[in-house]
Protein backbone atom coordinates (compact mmCIF):
# COMPACT_ATOMS: atom_id res chain seq x y z
CA UNK A 1 0.00 0.00 0.00
CA UNK A 2 1.37 3.74 -1.39
CA UNK A 3 0.57 6.41 -0.48
CA UNK A 4 0.51 10.30 -2.36
CA UNK A 5 -0.11 13.09 -0.82
CA UNK A 6 -1.49 16.06 -2.38
CA UNK A 7 -2.13 19.29 -1.36
CA UNK A 8 -5.45 19.30 -3.87
CA UNK A 9 -7.15 18.14 -6.49
CA UNK A 10 -5.21 19.94 -8.86
CA UNK A 11 -1.91 18.79 -7.37
CA UNK A 12 -3.56 15.61 -6.96
CA UNK A 13 -4.63 15.14 -10.64
CA UNK A 14 -0.39 16.03 -11.52
CA UNK A 15 0.74 13.73 -9.08
CA UNK A 16 -1.58 11.00 -10.78
CA UNK A 17 -0.94 12.16 -14.54
CA UNK A 18 2.90 11.77 -13.96
CA UNK A 19 2.04 8.47 -12.49
CA UNK A 20 0.09 7.25 -14.93
CA UNK A 21 2.38 8.12 -17.94
CA UNK A 22 5.66 6.35 -16.33
CA UNK A 23 3.65 3.70 -15.45
CA UNK A 24 2.51 3.15 -19.33
CA UNK A 25 5.97 3.51 -20.63
CA UNK A 26 7.41 1.25 -18.78
CA UNK A 27 4.85 -1.57 -19.39
CA UNK A 28 4.93 -0.44 -22.88
CA UNK A 29 8.18 -1.80 -22.98
CA UNK A 30 7.28 -5.43 -22.35
CA UNK A 31 3.56 -5.11 -23.82
CA UNK A 32 2.00 -4.07 -27.13
CA UNK A 33 -0.91 -2.08 -24.77
CA UNK A 34 -1.81 -0.96 -21.66
CA UNK A 35 -5.48 -1.58 -20.39
CA UNK A 36 -7.09 0.93 -17.89
CA UNK A 37 -10.01 1.36 -16.42
CA UNK A 38 -11.41 4.28 -15.29
CA UNK A 39 -13.19 5.72 -12.34
CA UNK A 40 -16.54 7.38 -12.35
CA UNK A 41 -17.67 10.41 -10.18
CA UNK A 42 -16.61 13.81 -10.42
CA UNK A 43 -12.57 13.37 -8.64
CA UNK A 44 -11.56 11.96 -12.09
CA UNK A 45 -12.37 14.87 -14.32
CA UNK A 46 -9.20 17.43 -13.83
CA UNK A 47 -7.05 14.67 -14.13
CA UNK A 48 -8.63 13.83 -17.98
CA UNK A 49 -8.48 17.65 -18.48
CA UNK A 50 -4.28 17.39 -17.39
CA UNK A 51 -4.10 14.20 -19.68
CA UNK A 52 -6.21 15.73 -22.56
CA UNK A 53 -4.07 18.98 -22.34
CA UNK A 54 -0.82 19.57 -24.57
CA UNK A 55 1.43 19.63 -21.22
CA UNK A 56 0.81 16.17 -21.41
CA UNK A 57 -1.14 14.77 -24.26
CA UNK A 58 2.24 13.96 -26.10
CA UNK A 59 3.25 11.40 -23.73
CA UNK A 60 1.14 8.68 -23.76
CA UNK A 61 1.35 6.22 -27.07
CA UNK A 62 -2.77 5.88 -26.55
CA UNK A 63 -3.04 3.99 -30.01
CA UNK A 64 -1.43 1.24 -27.05
CA UNK A 65 -4.20 1.96 -24.89
CA UNK A 66 -7.37 0.14 -24.21
CA UNK A 67 -10.12 1.77 -22.24
CA UNK A 68 -12.58 0.28 -19.76
CA UNK A 69 -15.00 1.45 -17.00
CA UNK A 70 -15.20 0.24 -13.23
CA UNK A 71 -18.65 1.02 -13.10
CA UNK A 72 -21.43 3.01 -15.18
CA UNK A 73 -24.93 4.17 -14.24
CA UNK A 74 -27.19 2.26 -16.21
CA UNK A 75 -28.39 6.10 -17.73
CA UNK A 76 -28.18 6.56 -21.79
CA UNK A 77 -25.11 7.71 -23.08
CA UNK A 78 -26.14 10.98 -23.54
CA UNK A 79 -27.64 11.72 -19.91
CA UNK A 80 -24.78 13.49 -18.15
CA UNK A 81 -24.70 11.22 -14.91
CA UNK A 82 -23.19 8.71 -17.80
CA UNK A 83 -19.87 7.43 -16.71
CA UNK A 84 -18.19 6.70 -20.40
CA UNK A 85 -19.96 10.61 -21.43
CA UNK A 86 -17.77 12.04 -18.61
CA UNK A 87 -14.83 10.14 -19.76
CA UNK A 88 -15.23 10.86 -23.63
CA UNK A 89 -16.40 14.87 -22.82
CA UNK A 90 -12.83 15.25 -20.60
CA UNK A 91 -10.86 13.38 -22.56
CA UNK A 92 -11.40 10.47 -24.93
CA UNK A 93 -12.74 13.12 -27.43
CA UNK A 94 -9.58 15.00 -27.28
CA UNK A 95 -6.69 12.16 -27.57
CA UNK A 96 -6.54 9.78 -30.35
CA UNK A 97 -7.11 6.20 -28.87
CA UNK A 98 -8.84 4.21 -31.63
CA UNK A 99 -12.34 3.48 -31.26
CA UNK A 100 -12.48 -0.37 -31.45
CA UNK A 101 -9.93 -0.31 -28.24
CA UNK A 102 -12.63 1.29 -25.64
CA UNK A 103 -15.15 -0.73 -24.22
CA UNK A 104 -18.12 1.25 -22.35
CA UNK A 105 -20.58 -0.55 -20.03
CA UNK A 106 -23.96 -0.78 -22.64
CA UNK A 107 -26.89 1.19 -21.23
CA UNK A 108 -28.66 0.36 -24.46
CA UNK A 109 -29.45 -2.85 -23.24
CA UNK A 110 -30.90 -4.58 -20.31
CA UNK A 111 -28.43 -4.24 -17.53
CA UNK A 112 -28.05 -7.97 -16.78
CA UNK A 113 -27.12 -8.68 -20.71
CA UNK A 114 -24.56 -5.79 -20.25
CA UNK A 115 -22.83 -7.42 -17.29
CA UNK A 116 -22.58 -10.45 -19.08
CA UNK A 117 -21.58 -8.90 -22.11
CA UNK A 118 -18.78 -6.97 -20.36
CA UNK A 119 -17.32 -10.02 -18.35
CA UNK A 120 -17.31 -11.66 -22.10
CA UNK A 121 -15.07 -8.63 -23.26
CA UNK A 122 -12.97 -8.87 -20.12
CA UNK A 123 -12.44 -12.88 -20.36
CA UNK A 124 -11.16 -12.39 -24.18
CA UNK A 125 -9.15 -9.71 -23.12
CA UNK A 126 -7.82 -11.16 -20.16
CA UNK A 127 -7.64 -15.08 -20.66
CA UNK A 128 -4.03 -15.80 -21.45
CA UNK A 129 -2.74 -12.82 -19.18
CA UNK A 130 -0.28 -12.95 -15.82
CA UNK A 131 -2.98 -10.24 -14.71
CA UNK A 132 -6.17 -8.45 -15.52
CA UNK A 133 -6.07 -4.64 -16.02
CA UNK A 134 -2.69 -2.72 -15.91
CA UNK A 135 -4.37 0.14 -14.40
CA UNK A 136 -7.67 0.34 -12.36
CA UNK A 137 -8.49 3.91 -11.17
CA UNK A 138 -10.98 3.98 -8.75
CA UNK A 139 -13.02 6.59 -6.41
CA UNK A 140 -14.33 6.48 -3.15
CA UNK A 141 -17.65 7.90 -1.75
CA UNK A 142 -17.90 9.48 1.69
CA UNK A 143 -19.61 6.51 2.19
CA UNK A 144 -16.37 4.09 1.66
CA UNK A 145 -18.32 2.76 -1.29
CA UNK A 146 -15.90 2.40 -4.45
CA UNK A 147 -17.34 1.08 -8.16
CA UNK A 148 -20.97 0.44 -7.42
CA UNK A 149 -19.98 -1.56 -4.21
CA UNK A 150 -22.43 0.46 -2.02
CA UNK A 151 -22.68 -0.69 1.93
CA UNK A 152 -25.26 -3.59 2.30
CA UNK A 153 -25.06 -4.53 -0.75
CA UNK A 154 -23.51 -7.87 0.45
CA UNK A 155 -23.82 -10.18 -2.69
CA UNK A 156 -22.06 -7.34 -4.57
CA UNK A 157 -19.03 -6.86 -1.92
CA UNK A 158 -18.39 -10.87 -1.50
CA UNK A 159 -18.59 -11.56 -4.64
CA UNK A 160 -15.78 -13.88 -5.69
CA UNK A 161 -16.74 -15.44 -9.16
CA UNK A 162 -18.26 -13.19 -11.48
CA UNK A 163 -16.00 -10.03 -12.95
CA UNK A 164 -19.03 -7.99 -13.23
CA UNK A 165 -22.65 -7.58 -12.32
CA UNK A 166 -25.39 -4.90 -11.73
CA UNK A 167 -27.69 -4.43 -9.31
CA UNK A 168 -30.24 -1.77 -8.02
CA UNK A 169 -29.16 1.23 -6.51
CA UNK A 170 -32.12 2.72 -4.49
CA UNK A 171 -30.68 5.76 -3.07
CA UNK A 172 -30.27 6.75 -6.29
CA UNK A 173 -32.96 5.31 -7.73
CA UNK A 174 -30.85 3.44 -10.45
CA UNK A 175 -29.52 0.28 -11.30
CA UNK A 176 -25.80 0.47 -11.92
CA UNK A 177 -23.16 -2.25 -13.97
CA UNK A 178 -20.05 -2.71 -11.61
CA UNK A 179 -16.86 -4.52 -11.67
CA UNK A 180 -16.11 -6.63 -8.70
CA UNK A 181 -13.24 -7.20 -6.56
CA UNK A 182 -11.73 -10.45 -8.27
CA UNK A 183 -11.12 -8.68 -11.54
CA UNK A 184 -9.56 -5.34 -9.87
CA UNK A 185 -7.52 -7.55 -7.69
CA UNK A 186 -6.08 -9.41 -10.09
CA UNK A 187 -4.63 -5.70 -11.79
CA UNK A 188 -1.09 -5.46 -11.92
CA UNK A 189 -1.77 -1.94 -10.04
CA UNK A 190 -5.12 -0.15 -8.60
CA UNK A 191 -4.88 3.62 -7.83
CA UNK A 192 -7.75 4.95 -5.56
CA UNK A 193 -8.04 8.67 -6.08
CA UNK A 194 -9.84 10.66 -3.03
CA UNK A 195 -10.24 14.17 -2.26
CA UNK A 196 -12.14 16.59 0.33
CA UNK A 197 -12.30 16.84 4.06
CA UNK A 198 -15.60 15.18 3.94
CA UNK A 199 -14.39 11.91 2.91
CA UNK A 200 -11.14 11.95 5.65
CA UNK A 201 -13.61 10.16 8.17
CA UNK A 202 -14.46 6.99 6.50
CA UNK A 203 -10.94 6.61 4.74
CA UNK A 204 -9.47 6.36 7.87
CA UNK A 205 -11.99 3.94 9.07
CA UNK A 206 -11.26 2.26 5.49
CA UNK A 207 -8.01 2.01 5.73
CA UNK A 208 -6.91 2.24 9.61
CA UNK A 209 -10.13 0.45 10.87
CA UNK A 210 -11.35 -2.83 11.45
CA UNK A 211 -12.38 -5.10 8.07
CA UNK A 212 -16.17 -4.63 7.66
CA UNK A 213 -16.29 -4.68 4.03
CA UNK A 214 -20.45 -4.77 4.27
CA UNK A 215 -20.20 -0.82 5.84
CA UNK A 216 -16.74 0.16 4.13
CA UNK A 217 -16.85 -1.66 0.80
CA UNK A 218 -13.55 -0.12 -0.23
CA UNK A 219 -11.48 -2.69 1.94
CA UNK A 220 -12.36 -5.87 -0.33
CA UNK A 221 -9.84 -3.71 -2.83
CA UNK A 222 -6.55 -5.71 -2.02
CA UNK A 223 -4.94 -6.44 -5.07
CA UNK A 224 -2.54 -9.28 -4.81
CA UNK A 225 0.78 -9.47 -6.11
CA UNK A 226 -0.52 -6.59 -7.31
CA UNK A 227 0.27 -2.55 -6.27
CA UNK A 228 -2.26 -0.37 -4.06
CA UNK A 229 -2.26 2.93 -4.33
CA UNK A 230 -3.66 5.97 -2.57
CA UNK A 231 -3.77 9.11 -4.31
CA UNK A 232 -5.15 11.71 -1.45
CA UNK A 233 -5.04 15.39 -1.01
CA UNK A 234 -4.04 16.69 2.58
CA UNK A 235 -7.86 16.91 3.30
CA UNK A 236 -8.90 13.61 2.99
CA UNK A 237 -6.62 12.40 4.93
CA UNK A 238 -6.75 14.34 7.55
CA UNK A 239 -7.10 11.30 10.05
CA UNK A 240 -4.86 9.28 9.22
CA UNK A 241 -2.15 8.59 11.75
CA UNK A 242 0.49 10.83 10.73
O1 LIG B 1 -20.11 5.99 -10.68
C1 LIG B 1 -19.60 6.47 -9.66
O2 LIG B 1 -20.10 7.35 -8.96
C2 LIG B 1 -18.24 5.99 -9.25
O3 LIG B 1 -17.81 4.92 -9.82
C3 LIG B 1 -18.13 6.00 -7.77
O4 LIG B 1 -17.60 4.86 -7.18
C4 LIG B 1 -17.25 7.21 -7.48
O5 LIG B 1 -15.91 6.90 -7.82
C5 LIG B 1 -17.36 7.61 -6.04
O6 LIG B 1 -18.73 7.84 -5.78
C6 LIG B 1 -16.57 8.91 -5.79
O7 LIG B 1 -17.16 9.92 -6.58
P1 LIG B 1 -16.58 11.43 -6.56
O8 LIG B 1 -15.26 11.35 -7.26
O9 LIG B 1 -17.60 12.21 -7.33
O10 LIG B 1 -16.45 11.82 -5.12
Amino acid sequence: MQFHISKNTEDLSRQVADWLVDRISNTLKNQDKFTIALSGGSTPKKLHELLASDAYKNKIDWSKLHIFWGDERYVPFTDERNNAKMAFDTLLDHVPVPKEHIHIMRTDIPHEESAIEYEQILADYFHNSTHTFDVVLLGMGDDGHTLSLFPGKTDVIHEQKKWTTSLWLDSQDMFRVTLTAPVVNQSAAVAFLVTGANKAHVLHNVIEGEFRPEVYPSQVIKPEPGELHWFIDEAAGEELKK
